[in-house]
């Protein structure tokens, strides 16, 4: 049970009020981001060690979504960085889960947007531009799909196919 009052999302309040509506992503993330907590409609992108297609996504207006980046638990090249974080940040979107690495670790956590990743590596990623946009992606164990409602905090990842109530 969440005792924070201001949280009105708080995952494990949702997982328990929602049940099996309430996907709960298994994957265990770290926390790279500024913003601990975050929520927002998912778009999503599919790439492997090569981040031209998430960055061309972030260049366009978030309006306060959250982008689920698949890249396939690979840890190898690092799909983001500050200068994506910050187009991100500047951009209106509200956070990032990536199923991959980061880099600049130090400075994502002082930008004011969520970022949760498996891990980081300085090395940078391809920018052919290989992937999908906006296609169901899956790991821990869930599917998120171009539509849902994601919230993230310190218990987690949620997925919902409608915003909270
Ligand atoms: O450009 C890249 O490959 C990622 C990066 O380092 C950044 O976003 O700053």
């Amino acid at each position: 049970m969440s005792t924070a009052t201001t949280k009105t999302f708080a995952t494990a309040d949702l997982a328990d009020r929602e049940g099996d509506a309430v996907r709960s992503c298994d994957t265990q993330f770290r926390q790279f981001g500024g913003r601990l907590v975050f929520a927002g409609p998912v778009r999503t992108v599919s790439c492997l060690q090569d981040n031209a297609l998430l960055k061309a996504v972030l260049s366009e207006p978030g309006d306060g979504r959250v982008l689920v980046v698949d890249g396939g638990g690979s840890t190898h090249t690092a799909l983001v960085g500050d200068l994506i974080a910050e187009l991100a940040r500047r951009n209106g979107w509200r956070g990032l889960l990536v199923h991959g690495a980061v880099r600049d670790a130090a400075v994502l956590r002082t930008l004011d947007i969520g970022i949760k990743a498996l891990g980081t590596n300085p090395r940078r990623s391809a920018k052919t531009g290989a992937g999908q946009v906006d296609v169901p992606v899956e790991f821990g164990g869930i599917t998120f799909c171009p539509g849902d409602f994601l919230v993230s905090d310190h218990d987690g990842v949620v997925v919902l196919d409608h915003p909270p109530v």
